[in-house]
């Protein structure tokens, strides 16, 4: 065969130095230039309604980085129905027609990363983005502290400065909701955890009614699953998802920010009298910012070290960001 050489581009030459990964990895620049091709500009009105919703967030950002991830995941679910369709023929073929009409089942996206990396402001905006999709409007959010064990049992098990690791869960129960929502139910509940008491709230659950896309974040949700008391591998929460994004950036800056939310928090959330964290309101702000920091260096730290960081390989989007938090680079799964 006769092969003409051919000049490459420099982002054909860059593929072939870099060692093998299975990811695509992009620049800010080159992810924000595909906005040009998402059919869903934002009006002034939605732009307003999405700093409605209290996160401090750069409109630049919103139209360069998450409006093309709303394209792409808008394209997954479409693809996603396309192959449901596909095994519906299969059943039909195969059962004589019996099974071959499934409903579906709502498109789960997990979001995990640090505590403070950002998931729920990621979270957020892509729930306001998705639901403006005309294919997908009913977008729900669920958060995986709900599964935190209650306080009292923490306690009992000497877990009150490991919350957030994976032991920290009841990891059962919420593979358990997922695997709920994968299966079709029409209602599924979760129980609630609150910020301002410190623990899941006595008798409340939050319902879940067959979403077109459900929204999971957490630090965990990537974990792999723990093996039952008899050794054997379990199924993973992450199993269940149809997508996920590892939102990701340095320590460094993750902990600048955890800092400064407990700096923002300490003016309004914990003035709450039944705040949990009230005290750090009654002492000096360099007082309250020992403990942030001790926090930082002695749970959270050494969690995304050892438990979250590792996961970060399963991800199906990885977004970075700088110390700005603006994302800086993408790096998407290959199919
Ligand atoms: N894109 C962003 N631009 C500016 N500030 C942000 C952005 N994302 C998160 N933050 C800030 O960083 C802190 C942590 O974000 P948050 O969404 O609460 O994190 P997580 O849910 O991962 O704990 C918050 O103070 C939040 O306001
Ligand atoms: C509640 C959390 C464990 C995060 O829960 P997630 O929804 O990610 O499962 C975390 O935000 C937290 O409160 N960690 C405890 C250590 C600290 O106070 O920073």
């Amino acid at each position: 065969m006769i092969t003409t050489p051919s000049r490459s581009s420099s982002a054909q030459r860059r593929a072939e130095a870099a060692p093998a990964t299975p990811y695509v990895d992009l620049t800010r620049e080159e992810w924000s230039a595909l906005r040009a091709k998402t059919p869903l500009p934002l009006t002034a009105e939605e732009v307003e309604r999405l700093r409605g919703l209290g996160d401090v967030i750069d409109l630049d950002e919103v139209r360069d980085i998450y409006l093309p991830l709303s394209r792409l995941l808008n394209l997954y679910v479409a693809a996603t129905a396309s192959l449901r369709g596909a095994l519906n023929t299969f059943l039909g073929d195969a059962a004589g027609g019996g099974k071959s009409s499934q409903r579906g089942t709502p498109f789960v996206i997990g979001v995990a990363g640090s505590v403070a990396v950002g998931k729920s402001t990621v979270a957020r905006l892509l729930q306001a983005l998705l639901a403006r999709w005309p294919e997908h409007p009913r977008v729900e959010r669920v958060t995986t502290d709900g599964f935190l064990l209650p306080m009292k049992e923490l306690k009992e098990r000497g877990l009150m400065s490991r919350k957030g690791f994976p032991e920290s869960y009841d990891r059962r129960a919420l593979t358990r909701f997922v695997a709920d929502i994968k299966a079709g139910k029409d209602e599924v509940t979760a129980p609630v955890y609150s910020h301002l008491i410190y623990d899941i709230v006595p008798g409340q659950r939050l319902t879940v009614r067959r979403p077109d896309i459900l929204i999971v974040e957490g630090l965990n949700v990537l974990q792999p699953a723990l093996p039952g008391q008899d050794g054997r591998t379990r199924v993973a929460l992450a199993d269940y998802f149809d997508f996920s994004v590892y939102v990701d950036a340095r320590a460094e800056d993750i902990e600048s920010w955890y800092l400064n939310r407990f700096r923002k928090l300490r003016d309004t959330a914990f003035q709450d009298p039944s705040s949990y964290f009230r005290k750090y309101t009654q002492v000096s702000e360099e007082e309250a910012l020992d403990y942030a920091r001790t926090a930082w260096r002695t749970i959270n730290k050494p969690n995304l070290l050892e438990n979250v960081a590792p996961t970060r390989g399963r991800a199906t989007l990885v977004v970075r960001k700088g110390p700005d938090h603006k994302v800086q680079r993408l790096s998407l799964r290959k199919l």
